[in-house]
C-alpha cells in the first residue's frame, strides 16, 4: 500500500521533558490507531502532524507535501483535519454556524459553495436534524460528530482525531465508530485512543507509543500475536504473573509468562498491548498497580 503520510526521526522537548524521541512512522490509507499510556507523546504527536507544533528535530511528510517550508505546510493544512482533544466550541453557536466557521478558517470563502459543504459534512456525521441547534443544548456525542464534521469540511486526505471517543457512552461510541469507518474509506486517518477495542474493531494498523517512542507498529492481529501463549487461567492469582486479575467466573485470568502446563486462554489485543508497554520498560507499574486483584 502507498505510504501517505511518513515521518523520520521527530523529537520534541517541553523543557526537561522529552515528549518526543525518535519517532518514525508511515501511515497508509484507512484508520490507524494510536495507543499508548497517559503521557505517552501521543496528543504530540498528533499536534505535530497537524503543524500546530513544530518539532526540534526529524521531518516528515503529508500526501507528499512537506511542512517544513511555508508553502508545503500551506499545502498540507489544506489536506488536514484535525479533531482537537478538546474541541475550542462556542456553546452559543449552532452546530451550522460553528461548522461554518471552521470553513472560513480552511480558507472557503464562497458562501454558497461554503454552505453547501457545512450541510453536506453535518449530513455524513448524522446531525442534519439538529444543525440549527445550540451547541450547549447537544448531548456530549452529538458534539464530538459537531467537531468530527468540522474535521471532515473540504474532504481532507489526512484526518488526525485525538481521542474521539472519550468520555462517550457505548452507544454513542459505537454510532462515533462507523463514521470513522466510514471517514477512513479513501483516507488517511491517524486516531489517539484509550480504549483497545476502538483499536481492534476500527484499524488496519495500530502504532504504540510509550515514554516518546514508538514500541510497536504494525496491524492488529501482530499485536494480539505478541500476548500468544502469554494469557492463562488459574483458580488462584499466579504470583508470577505480570498482570493478573479474577474475571466474572471466578477463576483468574494472568498476563506474563505462563507456569508450565498452563491453560492458555485466546490473547486479546488489549493483552498484546499490556505486554508491549511491559516490554518497552515503562508501563509494568501500571500494569501491575491497575491490573492485580487480590
Ligand atoms: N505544554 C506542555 N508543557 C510541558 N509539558 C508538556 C506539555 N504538553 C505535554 N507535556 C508533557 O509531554 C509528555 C507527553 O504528553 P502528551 O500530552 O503528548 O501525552 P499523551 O500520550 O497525549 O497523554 P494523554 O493520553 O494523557 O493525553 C508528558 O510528559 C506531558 O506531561
Amino acid at each position: 500500500m502507498t505510504t501517505t503520510v511518513s515521518a523520520s526521526g521527530i523529537g520534541l522537548r517541553y523543557g526537561g521533558t522529552r515528549a518526543l524521541d525518535d519517532v518514525s512512522l508511515r501511515l497508509t490509507t484507512g484508520v490507524t490507531g494510536l495507543l499508548g499510556p497517559n503521557g505517552a507523546g501521543k496528543t504530540t504527536l498528533l499536534r505535530v502532524l497537524a503543524t500546530a507544533l513544530p518539532a526540534d528535530r526529524g521531518s516528515f511528510t503529508v500526501l507528499g507535501h512537506d511542512p517544513g517550508t511555508a508553502r508545503g505546510r500551506q499545502e498540507v493544512r489544506r489536506r488536514l483535519g484535525y479533531l482537537p482533544q478538546t474541541p475550542g466550541f462556542h456553546p452559543d453557536f449552532t452546530a451550522f454556524e460553528f461548522v461554518d466557521y471552521v470553513a472560513i478558517l480552511k480558507e472557503m470563502t464562497g458562501r454558497a459553495a461554503r454552505h453547501r459543504e457545512v450541510r453536506r459534512v453535518l449530513d455524513e456525521v448524522g446531525l442534519a436534524e439538529v444543525r440549527g441547534k445550540r451547541i450547549r443544548k447537544l448531548s456530549g456525542g452529538m458534539r464530538q460528530r459537531v467537531a468530527l464534521g468540522a474535521a471532515l469540511v473540504g474532504d481532507p486526505g489526512f484526518l488526525v482525531l485525538d481521542e474521539p471517543t472519550v468520555g462517550l457512552d457505548p452507544e454513542q461510541r459505537m454510532r462515533f465508530r462507523e463514521l470513522i469507518a466510514g471517514a477512513g474509506e479513501g483516507r488517511t486517518v491517524l486516531l489517539s485512543t484509550h480504549q483497545t477495542e476502538d483499536v481492534a474493531m476500527l484499524c488496519h494498523r495500530v502504532l504504540v507509543m510509550a515514554g516518546g517512542r514508538v514500541r510497536f507498529e504494525g496491524t492488529p492481529a501482530e499485536l494480539t500475536a505478541r500476548a500468544a501463549g502469554r494469557v492463562w487461567s488459574s483458580t488462584e492469582r499466579d504470583p508470577g504473573a505480570r498482570a493478573g486479575w479474577r474475571t466474572g467466573t471466578g477463576s483468574f485470568r494472568n498476563v506474563g509468562d505462563p507456569p508450565d502446563g498452563a491453560e492458555l486462554l485466546e490473547p486479546t489485543l488489549e493483552d498484546g498491548y499490556l505486554l508491549t508497554l511491559d516490554g518497552a520498560g515503562t508501563g509494568a507499574g501500571a500494569i501491575a498497580g491497575e491490573g492485580v486483584s487480590a
